[in-house]
């Protein structure tokens, strides 16, 4: 459905866009993640056709902007920016407009039925939240039934509840056999609705695959922490005893908390719990962190990962 390869853009000194180069299925929710500036926006304004790559090449359903912009520009939706909506029309009447620039377009009320904004199909934009805003702008995307849909970081500054809309309307549209090229800060956002990762950072991609086979690439090595009901002493004996395990690799006290590192969490936690009980220790609370794309973010470049 869509295939870029060896991209690259410049603004002057600054490269936003170093190489980056990937494939998208249809049907497929393909989400680029990485941090600020690492070229997301920039990347997907190229393949919708907003700005020209100074190397690379993109196909859309094998057609190239250069030849087949107008024919392109049928299949693909892309989320305007919520600052492009009409403040003063209605949600019905903003849809009505958009639908005037193709040569089909989807009923408006299928779409408000989609955004789940049937409340609010008279109101004028003006007076929608944030949320609501947003889920117009991916409904003005869907106004010409597009194969192919482009979302720039479609639930950025949203609380849970509005980001979670967001989602419903993503998984929607993947129902209805779309395919989505969105991007995200949100790591957790990403794991959870995308079919494939593409994991950006400085203007390259640094890991692409399914969150899972990501997630799963990394070592074995898993986190776990215990805090003790009673005192530092007991975490300080304990810290002992999993130096002594072969499957723990590092450990690490503060205070009443114990982290440590192990290669076989179930073995070490079933020896470590037997040796607690036989000094009557009393332990608060146990976890295993789970692993996520962040610590494949951290992986693969060493660099923690913020919001
Ligand atoms: N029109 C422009 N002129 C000059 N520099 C630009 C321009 N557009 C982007 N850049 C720079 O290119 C780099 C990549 O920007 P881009 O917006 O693509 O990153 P991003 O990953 O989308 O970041 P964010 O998550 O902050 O939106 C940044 O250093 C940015 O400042």
């Amino acid at each position: 459905m869509l295939e870029v390869k060896q991209l690259r853009k410049t603004f002057g000194a600054v490269t936003a866009v170093d190489d980056i180069s990937f494939t998208v299925g249809e049907g497929e929710v393909f989400t680029i993640i990485g941090p600020n500036g690492a070229g997301k926006t920039t990347t997907l304004e190229m393949v919708e056709g907003l700005q020209k790559p100074d190397r690379g090449e993109i196909r859309i359903a094998g057609l190239g902007w250069e030849k087949d912009g107008p024919r392109i520009k049928q299949l693909i939706g892309v989320q305007p920016q919520s600052s492009a909506l009409f403040d003063l029309l209605t949600v019905y009447e903003n849809l009505d407009v958009f639908a005037a620039f193709y040569d089909k377009s989807r009923p408006a009320d299928d779409i408000i039925e989609l955004i789940n904004l049937q409340d609010h199909r008279n109101k004028k934009v003006k007076s929608l939240s944030g949320g609501q805003k947003q889920r117009l702008a991916i409904g003005l995307a869907m106004i010409n039934d597009p194969d192919i849909l482009f979302l720039d970081e479609p639930t950025t500054g949203l609380d849970p509840q509005a980001r979670r809309n967001i989602w419903d309307i993503v998984l929607a549209l993947k129902q209805m056999g779309k395919t989505t090229v969105m991007t995200t800060h949100y790591m957790e956002e990403a794991e959870k609705l995308s079919d494939r990762v593409c994991i950006v950072d400085q203007g390259m991609v640094i890991a692409l695959d399914t969150p899972k086979n990501l997630i799963e690439g990394l070592t074995k090595e898993r986190e776990v922490v215990l805090a003790f009901a009673d005192s530092e002493k007991s975490a300080g004996t304990v810290l002992t005893a999993l130096d002594s395990m072969p499957s723990v690799t590092k450990t690490h006290a503060d205070g009443e908390r114990l982290r440590f590192w192990t290669v076989n969490p179930e073995e070490s936690l079933f020896h470590l719990l037997r040796w607690i009980s036989e000094r009557e220790d009393r332990i608060e609370q146990i976890s295993i962190k789970d692993m996520s794309l962040e610590d494949v973010f951290i992986a693969y470049t060493g660099k923690e990962w913020r919001d």
